[in-house]
């Protein structure tokens, strides 16, 4: 039996459905003769590990309780009791981690698979490639962070997944690394990238209120941890910048043109993400509500539109045709309209679920095994 030894960080909605699924995927991995093995999860302020890292794992009733643990809001700090396992917390976590990373990455190998939100990841995740780890992202954050960083992260590039980062689980990167490596020259990508504003957009279609649509998102699983980074367009410019950092363009973030929903006194450096929710949001509704009418009355849909050509990315809110492809869109949907030498006239087109727990998971475990090869 082959065995993987993953470290996840972060248990939030997708790591959590990430554990469930490699749970329930046992009876199908054995009989592929490979083991997912869990030695050690970590959230925001601890980690958990297992105490012999070569050979033992975080059981699967521990990782279920790790998932109520954290779906309930509780730190794996109250783990401590729970097992024979060691619980971190945070002064020590990037030191633990990496020295698992020094101990297993070059001998059994190990999958660093990040599920976090957070810009502090980038860091270790570098070091841990220099150690001979492998790295999984549903994060994109450490692929948006300065050219240096990225060229750092992306050095081994057969030693690093991120599938999940763009369009949940569609195959979005691989089609273009494929398109890339073949020597397919793509020159324009024209898409709706954010399943939270595809369904606020079409549900404001249905009449409902703008405040409202964003708090059912966020319930879905759909919006990030603060949907002001999707609502603020960074969410989509980060898509944009990774696709296009794929392509060979050598831009920041900085360089995107981006468009947000929100006005600057809204912004995370001026109100609490729950103030903002809570007091923030309905004051946009009758703005948001008047766009909408306005493109209704020429017979058309606001959607929110990421487009990354030889000449740079924007993303912004476009008024299109009803019944154009990106008009048509519905609920979390996203859809990419890739154009290249061998797709020129007719573009190589891309549509489903962008966003969810589920599909997000997914796309993570199928970067995991995707990467088995690479273990002894
Ligand atoms: N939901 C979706 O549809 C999609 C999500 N993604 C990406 O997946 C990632 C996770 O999203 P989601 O699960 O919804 O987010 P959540 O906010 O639900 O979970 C984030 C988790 O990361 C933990 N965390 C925060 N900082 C760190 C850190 N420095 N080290 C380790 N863990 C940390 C949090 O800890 P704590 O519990 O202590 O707060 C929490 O457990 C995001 O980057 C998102 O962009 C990508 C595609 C689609
Ligand atoms: N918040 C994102 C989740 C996936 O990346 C979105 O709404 O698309």
């Amino acid at each position: 039996m082959k065995k993987l030894p993953l470290l996840l960080m972060g248990c939030g909605g997708v790591g959590r459905l990430l554990l469930h699924h490699i749970v329930s995927c046992r009876p199908l991995h054995s009989k592929q003769g490979l083991r997912l093995r869990v030695v050690g999860v970590c959230d925001s302020s601890s980690l958990v590990v297992t105490s012999d890292v070569f050979s033992e794992e975080l059981d699967d009733d521990f990782l279920m309780e790790v998932c109520r643990v954290k779906s309930n809001g509780s730190s794996l700090l109250t783990l401590n009791n729970f097992g024979a396992c060691q619980v971190v917390s945070s002064q020590e976590v990037i030191k633990i981690a990496t020295d698992i990373a020094a101990l297993l990455g070059k001998s059994t190998g190990l999958a660093f698979v990040d599920c976090s939100a957070s810009s502090e990841t980038v860091g270790m995740l570098n070091q841990v490639v220099g150690l001979g780890c492998c790295v999984v992202l549903a994060n994109k954050k450490p692929l948006t962070a300065s050219l240096e960083l990225y060229d750092q992260l992306v050095s081994q590039p057969r030693r690093i997944r991120h599938e999940s980062t763009v369009g949940a689980g569609l195959p979005v990167v691989a089609s273009l690394n494929r398109m890339v490596s073949c020597g397919d020259p793509i020159y324009r990508i024209i898409g709706s990238l954010s399943g939270t504003l595809g369904y606020v957009m079409s549900e404001l279609e249905n009449g409902k209120p703008f405040s409202q649509d964003v708090n059912a998102a966020k319930s879905l699983g759909y919006t990030e941890p603060d949907p002001r980074d999707d609502l603020g367009g960074m969410d989509v410019a980060r898509k944009a910048l990774i696709l296009a950092r794929l392509l060979g363009h050598r831009l920041n973030l900085e360089n995107i043109k981006v468009e947000s929903l929100y006005p600057v006194e809204m912004g995370p450096n001026m109100m609490p993400v729950e103030d903002f929710l809570v007091n923030g949001l309905p004051l946009l509704d009758k703005g948001i509500q008047d766009r909408i009418m306005k493109a209704s009355s020429n017979g058309n849909v606001l959607r929110y539109v990421c487009l990354i050509g030889n000449n740079g990315c924007e993303v912004g809110i476009q008024e299109l045709a009803k019944d154009s492809p990106l008009g048509r869109l519905r609920g979390s949907d996203n859809l990419l309209e890739i154009y290249s030498r061998c797709y020129s006239e007719q573009p190589l087109v891309i549509q489903g679920a962008g966003a969810g727990n589920d599909t997000t998971a997914a796309g993570v475990l199928a970067d995991i095994l995707d990467i088995q090869d690479l273990f002894p």
